[in-house]
């Protein structure tokens, strides 16, 4: 009897995103090559010398002619295609010298974020367009009940913070009050280019058209497809591996990973901890916000884990 050993594949991607006209470069693979016709990040095979940023450079100069200066790790995502496993380590780009052009002759083309949607990518890809629409920070609202300071706070966070995802999270009021909250949450996001998510049951996008659902982890686990259309975001509350891997068969888009750290909301849950965090997100294949005690000061240390972002009440809600 013979085991057949996948080949291992690591490739360093880029996601250039030009944030003021939110547009993302992609570049089409020729047809004649693995993946062929397809698009994708520019990037490729990593030498075996090679770290993932050092392998990133060498190739943007090879395929675009552009000199990377600053970038942050986006996602890493492993995938099992037929004849191999890939590790796809795609970094952002924040900063490059340079105009990319297809220098090996492949089409490149910048594309605006919502168009991602129309050019057909590797199958490994779907989390990387994820990571690359979502950004680093993700307000959960506080309880509130006073509904104008509800609407100040959440103001202010759009406008002074820059927030552009938010959970509306409600546990005390009934359901025609988050509905009518939820609506006056929806203008404001919209006022500022910002998604608003809903905590609740996937039933409130027909009372409210917000921009997703955010699950509880005890929904997730009930659940045994995904609850809404593919065009809104579905993102969960997951806090071991077995919930992750839930979030993955009934297809979230993203998840918060917690608690990170110990908090005052929840004092008695140990906290994982950056370590065994770093070791499930490895694994989540979806873009993960780590959740507890986090404030925006944790974000870039949250990044070089792996993860997406940074999730919190208490650093956006003054
Ligand atoms: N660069 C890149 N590769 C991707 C993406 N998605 C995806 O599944 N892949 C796969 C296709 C290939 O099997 C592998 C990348 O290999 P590659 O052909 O770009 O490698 P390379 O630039 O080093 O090229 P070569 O020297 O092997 O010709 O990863 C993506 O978005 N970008
Ligand atoms: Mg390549």
């Amino acid at each position: 009897m013979s085991v057949k050993v996948k080949r291992r594949v690591h490739v360093a991607a880029a996601a250039m995103i030009n944030a003021d006209r939110k547009e993302v470069l992609i570049a089409r693979r020729p047809s004649n090559v693995d993946q062929g016709g397809l698009w994708e990040f520019p990037g490729g095979k990593l030498a075996p010398y090679e770290t993932g940023l050092e392998g990133l450079k060498r190739e943007l100069h090879e395929e675009l002619g552009v000199e990377i200066t600053r970038a942050q790790p986006l996602i890493r995502v492993h995938h099992e295609y037929p004849d191999k496993h890939i590790l796809l380590d795609v970094w952002q780009v924040h900063d490059y010298a340079g105009e990319p052009f297809g220098r090996e002759g492949q089409a490149v083309r910048w594309v605006p974020m919502e168009e991602l949607v129309n050019y057909p990518f590797p199958a490994a890809n779907l989390p990387i367009l994820r990571a690359v629409m979502l950004p680093t920070e993700y307000l959960i609202t506080a309880e509130e009940d006073d509904e104008a300071r509800f609407d100040t706070r959440l103001e202010r966070a759009l406008k002074e913070d820059g927030v552009r995802l938010v959970q509306l999270r409600a546990k005390t009021l009934d359901e025609s009050a988050y509905v009518e909250r939820a609506q006056r949450a929806l203008a404001l996001c919209r006022q500022y280019d910002a998604r608003l998510l809903l905590n609740g049951e996937p039933s409130l996008l027909d009372a409210v058209d917000a921009d997703g659902i955010h699950l509880t982890s005890e929904r997730l686990m009930q659940l045994e497809r995904r609850p809404i259309a593919q065009g809104k975001w579905l993102s969960a509350s997951t806090h071991d591996k077995a919930q992750l891997d839930q979030a993955a068969l009934v297809g979230c888009d993203f998840v918060t990973l917690s608690p990170l750290r110990t908090t005052p909301s929840h004092p008695e849950v140990a906290p994982m901890g950056w370590h065994d965090f770093q070791q499930l997100v490895e694994r989540a294949g979806m873009p993960v916000f780590a959740l507890g005690g986090m404030t925006r000061f944790d974000a870039n240390h949250a990044r070089a884990v792996g993860a997406q972002g940074i999730a919190s009440i208490r650093d956006f809600w003054k």
